[in-house]
């Protein structure tokens, strides 16, 4: 049966997902969502929107996005066309990793995905033309609590393996981290 691999990584509560597919000669059957299997990484509450990016060209800067508590979620990030380069950033307060980041080069062949608990910002490069990312989401998107930082802020020091491509108007514009910022409490 096709399962979910997962793997704590180093900023707690941050999990790599390895896909494994069923394959066959007529193709593949992979799961992309498994209540009972992502339990055990924090994901106890219902999927409230699934959402899908599509990104045109290889360079494109998506982020750094989060939601305000009390709309807090948490997201499952998972690339099904071409690759990206995957950011988590931890801004959660009183966190041993505060302003630390974690990359994840993520693609549809390598099947993984990263699973993101509340309290970090997200964001992504795509290393190819027309990649393509599935977000599972534990809040509905509250356009009155998106929050975000500055994917280029020197403050993070977020390494971004290419050139940067396109942004929205939004990003670019974001202002860096201000020097108080204490971080989110959930
Ligand atoms: C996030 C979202 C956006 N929208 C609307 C708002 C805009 O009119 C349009 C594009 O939104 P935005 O420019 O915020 O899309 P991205 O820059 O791809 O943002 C996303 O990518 C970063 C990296 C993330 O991690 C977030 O999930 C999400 O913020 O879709 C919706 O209608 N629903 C939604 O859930």
């Amino acid at each position: 049966m096709s399962r979910l691999v997962l793997t704590p990584l180093l900023l707690a509560g941050l999990f790599r997902v390895q896909r494994l597919p069923r394959e066959d000669d007529r193709g593949a059957f992979t799961r992309l969502f498994c209540a009972q299997e992502l339990a055990s990484a924090g994901w106890t509450a219902p999927v409230a929107q699934i959402n899908h990016s599509r990104n045109a060209q290889r360079g494109c800067l998506r982020g750094m996005h989060y939601q305000r508590p009390p709309h807090a979620e948490m997201k499952l990030v998972s690339c099904l066309r071409g690759a990206v380069w995957d950011v988590a950033l931890d801004l959660r307060h009183g966190s041993s990793s505060f302003l630390q980041w974690h990359a994840e080069f993520l693609s549809a062949d390598n099947g993984r995905a990263l699973l993101i608990p509340p309290g970090f910002a997200h964001g992504f490069q795509a290393l190819t033309d027309d990649a393509e990312l599935l977000y599972c989401h534990t809040c509905a998107h509250a356009p009155a609590a998106q929050a975000g930082v500055h994917p280029l802020d020197p403050r993070l020091a977020i390494v971004w393996p290419l050139p940067t491509g396109q942004m929205s108007e939004h990003d670019a514009g974001q202002a860096a981290l201000p020097a108080d910022f204490e971080g989110l409490r959930l």
